[in-house]
């Protein structure tokens, strides 16, 4: 297994760009099983989890065809095997979001259970139930869910009793093949899933909607080919946003948005850094600054992130004064509190709520990345950690982070790649 080994080497200093989003390439790339022509997927991230999808694809009888920069072409028409084992499932999560595409397109899919993960439990009950609506038979045995439909899907008025996005992706795709109007209500507001109602438009699907928490979608009989670029991925942009907070510096990230990080962006000012932003970028300049820590709560977009919880309470660790940190999302994501701790940060654990009292230094120590962001925040504890810090396990920081050592050595980082 792969370790990084860091070294604190005062503030971060420079431009990164930021990769195209994980999360809405995934849903992206699932979704061109719905069309019987190729599509052209750019902007893609260069990501374990990426890979992980195409083999996936694979397994069903799609070949991949890899284009320019990044770009892949997908043909839907080439499934020949509506099946997603459990071997890569287990691998990723996200393998879930096939099941809306493959039962829409053609009429049956076998998709292996998720089950739980590090964060928690992430049931997906409001998926099932969901295609159910929609006519489906499903049974689930065996690991498995076994979904049928005869015919086409029907369209249905579906409320979400908790606001899911991957949940909402999935209905979104399996409503756009089928019979009449669906309407999702308490949807995702999400910018990946906007992204995603974008790429589907761009295949022939007629949705409205998307971005508020009401999502209409006028099922057509077939969707076409397109070319269609992923959006900037905002919780990556965000990550090293935060990482030039921590370690006092200057930060400028090209190929992003700041119209979609606004929760994050308004937390970083108050943390001190000064933010501005343009066309395509975004730069914080803490000016030599320690950060002042701030107060977080997760909830559902357009509010505070989950996936940008781990890297506040890194941030948190070295700021001025104490900062609470509540997470509303899922029931277990505070496994990096035991690990930054282990740093010599001072975080105290209560049920949902972190309360981060910083110190002035951490100390470099070995740690054990646990899930992706909890990575993240222990590569921005060890940026400012005195002495050497080794992540292990960091398989998890390569599902959803390109070439993260590359990209922050150019901001001055001194972090290496072992092989191990
Ligand atoms: C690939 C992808 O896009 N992953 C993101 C997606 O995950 P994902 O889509 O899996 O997360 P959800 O939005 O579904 O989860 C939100 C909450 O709803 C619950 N729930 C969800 C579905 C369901 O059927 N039943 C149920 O109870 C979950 O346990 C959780 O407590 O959104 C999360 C919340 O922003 C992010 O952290 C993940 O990075
Ligand atoms: C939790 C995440 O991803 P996933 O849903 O793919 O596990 C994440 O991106 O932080």
């Amino acid at each position: 297994m792969d370790k990084l080994i860091i070294t604190g080497n005062g503030p971060l200093d420079g431009e990164v760009w930021a990769s195209g989003a994980k999360n809405s390439a995934l849903p992206i790339l699932a979704a061109t099983l719905l069309a019987d022509e190729p599509v052209t997927i750019g902007n893609l991230p260069h990501l374990q989890d990426i890979t992980t999808t195409l083999e996936l694809l694979g397994r069903m009888g799609i070949e991949p065809v890899m284009g320019e920069k990044m770009s892949i072409q997908i043909d839907g028409s080439q499934v020949r095997d509506s099946h997603a084992p459990y071997e890569l499932v287990k691998k990723m999560r996200a393998s879930i979001l096939v099941l809306g595409p493959l039962l829409a397109h053609f009429g049956t899919a076998d998709v292996s259970l998720p089950g739980g993960c590090a964060i928690g439990s992430r049931p997906v009950d409001l998926h099932i139930r969901g295609l159910e609506a929609m006519g489906a038979d499903i049974r689930v045995e065996g690991g498995y869910i076994r979904a049928r439909v005869d015919g086409r899907l029907k369209g249905a008025t579906i409320f979400f009793d908790t606001v899911t996005v991957t949940g909402t992706e999935n209905l979104l795709m399996a409503a756009t093949l089928a019979d009449g109007t669906t309407t999702l209500e308490n949807a995702a507001r999400e910018p990946e899933v906007v992204d995603l109602a974008e790429c589907l438009i761009a295949m022939g699907a007629k949705i409205s909607g998307h971005g508020s928490d009401t999502i209409v979608i006028e099922g057509v009989e077939r969707l076409h080919g397109c070319h269609y670029d992923v959006m900037p991925d905002r919780i990556e942009t965000g990550t090293f946003l935060v990482a030039a907070a921590a370690t006092g510096g200057r930060v400028r990230v090209r190929n992003t948005r700041a119209d979609i990080m606004e929760a994050v962006l308004s937390k970083l000012e108050e943390a001190g850094g000064k933010i501005t932003s343009g066309e395509g970028w975004i730069e914080l300049d803490m000016q030599g600054r320690r950060p002042r820590a701030v107060n977080i709560r997760t909830a559902p977009y357009p509010a505070f992130p989950t996936d940008m919880q781990a890297q506040f309470v890194a941030l948190n660790a070295v700021a001025e004064g104490t900062g609470t940190v509540v997470e509303t999302i899922f029931e277990n994501r505070f496994m990096h509190v035991q690990e930054l701790n282990r740093m010599g940060a001072h975080i105290a654990l209560e049920g949902n709520t972190a309360v981060v009292t910083g110190v002035e230094r951490l100390s470099g120590a070995p740690v054990m990345a646990t899930d992706l962001r909890a990575s993240a925040s222990l590569v921005v504890a060890a940026m400012v950690a005195q002495g050497e810090t080794l992540v292990d396990r960091i398989y998890h920081i390569d599902r959803g982070y390109e070439c993260i050592e590359e990209k922050l050595q150019l901001l001055g980082a001194r972090i290496r790649r072992v092989p191990g």
